[in-house]
This record gives C-alpha cells, sequence and structure tokens, in this order.
C-alpha cells in the first residue's frame, strides 16, 4: 500500500515497542500503543495476527471502529476468524474476511515487501449478506497492490487450503522431524548433502511455529481429512515400493507430473525456471 501510495494514512499497532519502531521506520506513517487506538478513524483495517489471536483483538477494537469501516484479516484459515471476529464486529462494520496466498518462512514486519502479492491469488470469504460496494473497494486495493482477488465460501476455503497448503506444511515439519530423529545419519550429513528437494522441506519447515500451530488447531477437520487420505495414498505407495510394482509407480508419477505442468502452464509459479519456452519440453519417452 506504501509502495503505490493506495492510502492516505497507515497506522499501524504491534504489541511491542520494537516491532512499533521498525514498522514505523519501514511502513507506517504513525504507530500506537494500543489496539483500539489505532482503528480509531480508519476506513480500512487488517487483522493481520495468528489465527488464534483474532477473537482477541477483534474483541478490542470493536467498540472504536468508525461506523461504515471496512475490516479484514489475512488469516491462513476462514472458518475460526469468522467465528472469533464477526460476534466482536458492530452493526455498521463491514467485516470481509480474506487470505493472501503469498507468503514466506519469515516473520515480523522486516519480512514484508512490495511485491510480497504481486500475481499472487488473494482469496475473499465475504458472507452472503456482505455489502457489494465494500467488497468491491476491498477487491480494488488488493488488485491495485498486484494481487488476482477471488471469491470463495468459508468453508471450501478451509479445504482448498488444506490441500495446497496445511497438509504440504504438515508434511514438510514431519520429513525434517524425521531426518532430525535419525541416528544413522548424521544432523551435519543432513544438512551438508540435503537436496534440493529436502531443502524445500526445510525451508517450509522454518515457518512460524505459533502461526502454523493456530493453523492447525483451528482447521483440524479439513487437515485431518486430506492427512487421511495422504495415509492411504502413501501406504499403496510403500507397497508398491515393497512388491516392486514399477507399473504402478510409474503410472501414479505420470499422473501426478501433470498437476506440476499444469501449475507452470498457467503461470502460477513464478519461480519455475523458463528455459526459454512457455511449454514443458517433450517427454524423453
Ligand atoms: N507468513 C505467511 O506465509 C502467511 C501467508 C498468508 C497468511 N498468513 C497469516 O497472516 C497472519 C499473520 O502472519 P504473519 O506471517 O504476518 O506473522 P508475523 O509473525 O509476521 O506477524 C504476526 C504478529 O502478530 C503478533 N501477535 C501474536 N499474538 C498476538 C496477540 N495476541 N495480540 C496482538 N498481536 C499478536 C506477533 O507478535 C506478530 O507481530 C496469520 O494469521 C497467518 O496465518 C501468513
Ligand atoms: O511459501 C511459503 O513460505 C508459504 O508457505 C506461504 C503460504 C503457502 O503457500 O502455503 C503459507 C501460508 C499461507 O496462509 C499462504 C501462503
Amino acid at each position: 500500500m506504501r509502495a503505490g501510495g493506495l492510502a492516505g494514512e497507515i497506522v499501524g499497532y504491534a504489541r511491542s515497542p520494537e516491532t512499533r519502531a521498525v514498522a514505523k521506520d519501514l511502513f507506517c506513517d504513525r504507530v500506537t500503543e494500543t489496539a483500539a487506538e489505532a482503528v480509531r478513524d480508519a476506513d480500512l483495517v487488517v487483522l493481520a495476527v495468528p489465527v488464534g489471536a483474532m477473537g482477541e483483538i477483534a474483541a478490542e477494537i470493536g467498540p472504536h471502529l468508525k461506523p461504515g469501516a471496512t475490516v479484514t484479516d489475512v488469516g491462513s484459515v476462514k472458518q475460526a476468524v469468522v467465528d472469533a471476529v464477526a460476534p466482536h464486529m458492530p452493526a455498521d462494520v463491514h467485516f470481509i474476511p480474506g487470505h493472501p496466498l503469498a507468503g514466506t518462512e519469515y516473520s515480523g514486519p522486516r519480512s514484508g515487501f512490495a511485491t510480497l502479492f504481486r500475481n499472487r491469488w488473494w482469496l475473499l470469504t465475504p458472507a452472503p449478506e456482505a455489502d457489494a460496494d465494500a467488497v468491491a473497494r476491498l477487491r480494488a486495493l488488493l488488485v491495485a497492490m498486484g494481487a488476482n482477488v477471488d471469491e470463495m465460501d468459508v468453508e471450501h476455503h478451509d479445504l482448498v487450503l488444506a490441500v495446497v497448503s496445511h497438509v504440504p506444511h504438515a508434511i514438510a515439519y514431519t520429513m525434517v522431524g524425521v531426518a532430525d530423529h535419525m541416528r544413522r545419519v548424521s544432523q551435519q550429513e543432513v544438512i551438508k548433502y540435503s537436496a534440493s528437494g529436502f531443502r524445500d522441506f526445510t525451508r517450509i519447515a522454518a515457518s512460524d511455529p505459533v502461526m502454523w500451530r493456530d493453523v492447525f488447531l483451528t482447521n483440524k477437520e479439513a487437515v485431518l481429512d486430506i492427512l487421511g487420505r495422504f495415509a492411504e495414498e502413501l501406504f499403496v505407495l510403500q507397497r508398491a515400493i515393497r512388491m516392486g510394482d514399477g507399473d504402478h509407480l510409474h503410472a501414479y508419477f505420470t499422473r501426478t507430473r501433470a498437476i506440476r505442468r499444469g501449475i507452470i502452464e498457467a503461470g502460477q509459479d513464478t519461480a519455475a525456471p523458463d528455459f526459454g519456452r512457455s511449454a514443458p519440453p517433450p517427454d524423453k519417452g
């Protein structure tokens, strides 16, 4: 917002004076010592705390919101945020839950950067009765920040995110945990010889523990559903390896490769090498 000159005044609140000082230095016009003070007279309020802390902040700011203000959030789970925040919102305030599908394993105000949302999806999950003008205003702001905006039903959001983000994080945490618990492979060897697949896992597994604790505690049902399916498929794969069933392995990996290629063809992987062509290379056979 700061880089694009999209806000008249950006006011920030964080609990610690250190974080407030960094935020003021980097992108806030003003920081305040309480959340209530920060939201006074604000047209738009963005809640950017762990999912488990959203309710507490909403309760604090609720009585101080300006009539007609829009409140949104960036939490990775939506049903839990709606349940925690909506009861504290006055009737004359527009609450429009949101989730940018963009981030890194780093936390804190120094981890943001102006292009973070460029060409990334930002999902909004407004209630069916939400004010259409308020949704359109928020959407226009997000688009001006470079994001692609889609709207989705809250419950569906949580299921989709369990598949594309939450369970992959659980798997990464687990794989790095396995390497950590090994006795026959030393930690030095894991670090020294980590191939790029494992290195990607370690990047993800370095994400903020509080954020991810809250994601798993609050998207429990969808995560357990997808983890159950994952375990079933893993058993089938395990059996195919044990039985030496190369046909199964080849067919399975061929199907999964199509997903990756679909992502690249849709232009959804900005990190993918282009090799000077837009289509993936032909099969070697
Ligand atoms: N990091 C990502 O990749 C990413 C991506 C999309 C959405 N999100 C979501 O965005 C939200 C914020 O994540 P982030 O990555 O910006 O984290 P962050 O750690 O950079 O910022 C969260 C801030 O909330 C503060 N906080 C924690 N508990 C609080 C409380 N009870 N009261 C007031 N402040 C509190 C922390 O001190 C921290 O300053 C989370 O809900 C997360 O699920 C994160
Ligand atoms: O690339 C990363 O570090 C992320 O994990 C970002 C990521 C994800 O893609 O899963 C993590 C959590 C979110 O809620 C949105 C984005």
